[in-house]
């Protein structure tokens, strides 16, 4: 029970609804357990009557009464048992609520590390199954576990005050039964997880298969897919049958030990009746209404028992995500100035999971409203740079200034609010296109997205789709070409209007005439504002107020257009090929 502690701010924050529901569910139990009593009170009367100790008048109107309070209690039971569901279910569902906005919030604050060493999966399953097993504690078992031990408190003090030598044989099947349900339930729930786990590779297996049916069709694999898929719903069935044979024994086997206390109670209460033990046959009839009433409670403690364990587990897996200190903290509450002087000194940076010295020894800067390029071959450590502007990971060694300040003495938030970034593979949400821009600024106008889509280039392109800006986008909408899809993250970017702008290769899609023209605005644009562009091509660089290129991590040339071209190395070898290539096209 130790991780589940973690749950009782939250008892504590409903405990008024906690406690009400507590009240009533105990109240509900009086009230449901005068029926049994009742109904011996009839078999007295009616006794009674037979041996003539009573007039038909009062026979008739004895049982009468009887009856009506035999409705009225079980109408109040009834009604109190409503009430009960709707306190503790309800509370159930507040915490269920009340957890997966924590943990969301968790993994909003979580680093991009914390992405990459944990599948998605992983993360899906602690906010929705295990969220899921947490609740059934919360709700189910706590409401079970109330209306247990008040039936059996209650049934116990009425069973040994009126019968005790029967009580105590009518009761002795029920630990067995809860030691049984236990043992089932436990066995369920494994089975059930072996099934969850399969359905949970059958579903993404499919989903794969969906996102990449282009491939799987030009490679013409439709028939081995279909066999993988064939064999892993065999599992998948082999597993569900197995599960469905356990559940099968559930109601079986209450119903027998149900069935072995009924003759009990017929067996050993008619021996002592005979015997003159107890004075009515009432007592009898009594006694098996209080087995079955008793019954589905015992079953639950075995059935409680399980699910608290399950919960344990699941709160254990989500306590550990929760623990987790997200590595970028937000130290600095007030709000900083950013202005965009940028300075790299002697910066490197390796990624914990690869190992991979990404930056070795990194030196630049640029001041206020220039712009920078950064070329270099692939996997040279350009990207890395602007993540690191980001602060989507801290540096090992040197430091990243901006505004003369070290980057983790700015308040992070005011950091990234004056970024507009356009990563290399451009993601857009199912949503909009005018929503996937605004999402830049929440408050922009139609005429702001109409006027960051034309800066980009892309305005032509959302007219001719029917819907326009109002195309949906995503797997039940549009396909945007790469290109396109690149030209929608830049008029994002640029339609917040921030202090800095990072382009990380965001023009490979388009072709050079647009590059050209989207370059030209952006140079208009970007007036006043730093902005760093990455890319392969010497085109996007050659305008730049400084031009960096990396080999392997360090900076190998740095300077402009006019004196990089006049020096051999990567840059003069880039832009010659790219203009040869354009004169023999
Ligand atoms: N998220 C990551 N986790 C681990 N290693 C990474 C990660 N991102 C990049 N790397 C590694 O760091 C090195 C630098 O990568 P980076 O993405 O910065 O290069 P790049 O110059 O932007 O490449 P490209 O031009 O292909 O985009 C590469 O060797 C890459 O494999």
């Amino acid at each position: 029970m130790k991780e589940l502690r973690h749950l009782n701010k939250y008892f504590l924050k409903y405990k008024t609804h906690l406690i009400i529901g507590a009240i009533i569910t105990i109240i509900a139990r009086f009230f449901l357990l005068y029926t049994p009593r009742y109904v011996k009170k009839i078999f007295v009367v009616v006794e009674k009557a037979l041996e003539g100790e009573i007039t038909e008048n009062i026979f008739k109107a004895e049982l009468t009464e009887i009856i009506i309070y035999i409705i009225g209690a079980a109408l109040i039971g009834g009604i109190l048992t409503f009430f009960m569901r709707q306190t503790i279910i309800n509370v159930s569902r507040y915490i269920e609520f009340d957890l997966k906005n924590e943990i969301y919030g968790q993994y909003q604050k979580l680093s991009l590390n914390f992405y990459k060493k944990n599948r998605t999966g992983d993360l899906m399953n602690r906010i929705s199954e295990d969220v899921g097993r947490v609740r059934m504690y919360a709700g189910p078992a706590l409401m079970y576990s109330i209306n247990t031990i008040t039936l059996f408190v209650i049934v116990l003090i009425y069973m040994f005050s009126e019968a005790p030598k029967l009580a105590f044989y009518t009761l002795t099947p029920l630990p067995i039964l809860s030691i049984i349900i236990y043992k089932l339930s436990r066995e369920i729930h494994k089975r059930s997880t072996i099934v969850q786990e399969y359905l949970s590779k059958l579903s993404t297996y499919t989903q794969e298969s969906f996102s990449g049916i282009s491939v799987i069709k030009a490679y013409g694999i439709e028939p081995l897919t279909a066999t993988n898929f064939e064999t892993l719903s065999a599992i998948s069935k082999e597993k569900q049958i197995s599960l469905t044979k356990v559940q099968a024994l559930f109601f079986p086997m209450m119903i027998l030990l149900i069935g072995t206390s009924n003759l009990l109670v017929i067996y050993i209460g008619g021996m002592q009746y005979i015997n003159g033990e107890i004075d009515s046959l009432g007592t009898i009839a009594e006694f098996i209404i209080y087995v079955n009433m008793l019954t589905w409670p015992v079953a639950t403690v075995g059935w409680v028992t399980s699910i608290v364990q399950q919960a344990e587990a699941s709160q254990k897996r989500i306590n550990e995500f929760l623990k987790i200190e997200p590595e970028i903290k937000n130290t600095i509450s007030n709000h900083t100035k950013i202005t965009g002087d940028i300075a790299f000194n002697n910066v490197s940076f390796t990624y914990d999971d690869t190992n991979i010295q990404a930056l070795k020894n990194v030196s630049f800067n640029i001041n206020e409203g220039e712009t920078l390029a950064i070329l270099g071959k692939t996997g040279s450590g350009k990207s890395t740079i602007l993540d690191l502007i980001g602060r989507l990971y801290d540096v090992d060694a040197g430091s990243i200034q901006i505004n003369k300040t070290e980057i983790n003495q700015l308040n992070l938030t005011d950091l990234r609010n004056s970024i507009g970034y356009v990563p290399q593979d451009a993601f857009l949400f199912s949503d909009s296109i005018k929503n996937n821009i605004r999402f830049g600024k929440e408050d922009a106008t139609e005429d702001d997205v109409i006027e960051a889509a034309k800066n980009a280039q892309v305005h032509k392109n959302i007219i001719k789709f029917n819907e326009g800006y109002n195309t949906v986008l995503g797997e039940r909408g549009i396909t945007l070409s790469g290109g396109q899809k690149q030209r929608v993250s830049i008029a994002r970017a640029i339609i917040k209007s921030p202090k800095i702008l990072l382009f990380d290769d965001c023009l490979s899609a388009v072709d050079t005439e647009t590059e050209e023209k989207i370059l030209k605005n952006l140079n208009m644009l970007t007036k006043g504002k730093t902005t760093i562009i990455v890319s392969h091509r010497a085109s996007s660089a050659k305008n730049a107020d400084k031009i960096i290129v990396l080999k392997d991590g360090k900076v190998v040339q740095k300077g402009t257009h006019e004196t990089l071209v006049n020096v051999n190395g990567y840059y003069k070898d880039l832009y010659l090929k790219q203009i040869s290539e354009s004169d023999s096209k």
